[in-house]
Formats: structure tokens, sequence, C-alpha cells
């Protein structure tokens, strides 16, 4: 029944046999995929502020259709905005990109101490993901290990959530850009870890649990959000047998 979930959201992505839509006629679009943690950044962004003038493509990064990187994005990747004639990548732009261009409530702090912060913890992002990648790969890890690798990582992650705690269980308060850039990652390794490292990410870490729990109750990321089995799944398979697309999920490459 999960499996159908995914192959039912998946059985809607334009592939190689798939017509591109007409471009450039005016019609903004989105073009993303739903397990792509990055473009997903986008549609919740999409969702919160309630862009419905944005139609969302969805594009399937198995099948790829040539005419994405001949027509539409030469660099490949999802996602994409096409707005105004032209098409822009990279999901922490267009969550900016959306903020200046489009209407709905903000998602970038407008103080200039949390502008501040929020570069901050965008930036560490990656070190999150390489750390979790690399724990991630190893192999008969107990969870101590695991703990060594990724847990620096998490416990910087706790700090930074408990800055503006006074404010709200989100990274700078009140729920935001941040939350956004991050969720798609720490809900892909929380996953991973917990069913194929048998590590708890929250555990000793309760800000991090606050967190996850507060993000629940955002309708715009629950609505992007995978059936927890499925995304293990995925994540399963992808450790068993093609390290590479994990490469690609959580580093971007
Ligand atoms: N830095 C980019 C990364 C985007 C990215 O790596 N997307 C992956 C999917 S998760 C992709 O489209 N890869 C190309 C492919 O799979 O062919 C961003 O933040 O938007």
């Amino acid at each position: 029944m999960q499996y159908l979930v995914l192959l039912e959201l998946l059985s809607f992505d334009l592939d190689s046999k798939s017509e591109c839509p007409p471009l450039f006629n005016g019609t903004t679009r989105l073009y993303y995929s739903a397990l792509c943690p990055y473009a997903q950044r986008v549609w919740i962004a999409q969702k919160y502020k309630g862009l419905d003038e944005i139609e969302c493509v969805p594009i399937s990064l198995s099948d790829k259709p040539a005419w994405y990187k001949e027509k539409v994005y030469p660099v490949g990747k999802v996602p994409a905005l096409e707005h105004k004639g032209e098409v822009k990548g990279e999901s922490l732009d267009l969550l900016e990109y959306l903020d200046q261009e489009f209407g709905g409530p903000t998602i970038g702090p407008t103080e200039e101490d949390k502008k501040q912060a929020a570069a901050e913890l965008v930036k560490y992002i990656d070190t999150l993901g390489k750390a979790g990648y690399t724990a991630l790969s190893l192999k008969d890890a107990a969870p101590a290990d695991i703990d060594k690798t990724v847990g620096p990582a998490f416990d910087y992650v706790e700090n930074a959530l408990g800055k503006y705690a006074n404010e709200g269980p989100f990274f700078l308060g009140k729920f935001g850009l941040v939350d956004i850039a991050y969720v798609p990652f720490i809900e892909r390794l929380e996953i991973a870890f917990s069913g194929l490292k048998n590590y708890d990410v929250t555990a000793g870490r309760p800000n991090l649990a606050k967190w996850l729990k507060a993000m629940d109750t955002v309708d715009a990321y629950n609505e992007t959000k995978l059936e927890r089995s499925v995304l293990l799944d995925i994540y399963k398979r992808m450790l068993q047998t093609e390290t590479r697309i994990l490469n690609t999920v959580f580093l971007g490459e």
C-alpha cells in the first residue's frame, strides 16, 4: 500500500516519453521531484506562501526527459523555476527569489541579527549532510561509532535550536527559511539513522525533538512528505546498491 503511494506519486512524473510543457508562455512553473530534498524546499515554500499561480511540474529523476536539460534548465537538476521568460535553479536562491518576486507570507527573516544567523545556519547544512552521509555509509557500526561521526553535527543543530527557543520551537523562533532549508535533510537523516543504524538523532537533543514535532504541525511541509516507510526503503536500497544516489540526495553531487 505504501509502495502504491510512491508509485502513484511518481506515475505523474514527466519522463523520457513525455512532452515538454509549452515553455515561456506566461505560466510560472516549478520543476521538481517529490524524491529530491532540494526541490522539496521550494515546494514547501510554494505551498506555505500559497502560490497557486505556480504550476508544479514533476520530473522523473530515473528517466529524465531529454528536453529538460536541452530546453528547460541546462544544469539538468531539479528544482528549477520558470518565471518571466527565464529559468533559475538552486534551491536556496529560489527560496529568496520567491520572497522577492511573489506574495504570501515572507519566509526569510527581516531582522538583521536573524538574517546573519540564517546565513550561518544554512551554510552548515552541507556539513550535516556530509557527516550524515559518512555515518550512514559505515558498515556494521555500533550506535556509539555513529554518534562519534554524526553526533557533533546534530549537537550543532541542537544548540542552534536553543538560541531563539524563547520565541518559538523553530530555528529563528518563528517558522521560516531556515526550517525549510533543513527539514528535508533532517527528516531523511532521522528516518535513515533510526531505521538502518538504530541511532535516534533526537536522544539527548530535546530541542531537535521539539522542532520535529513542531514541523509536523506545518501543513505546507506535511503536504510534501513521503511516507516514512517509503523513504526508509529508498535509503535501504541506496545504501545496499547505489551509493552514488545517496551522494546525490544528501550532497547534491
Ligand atoms: N544545489 C542544488 C542541488 C539540486 C540537486 O542536486 N538535485 C538533484 C536531485 S536531488 C538532481 O536533480 N540531480 C540530477 C539528476 O539526478 O540527474 C540545489 O540546491 O538546488
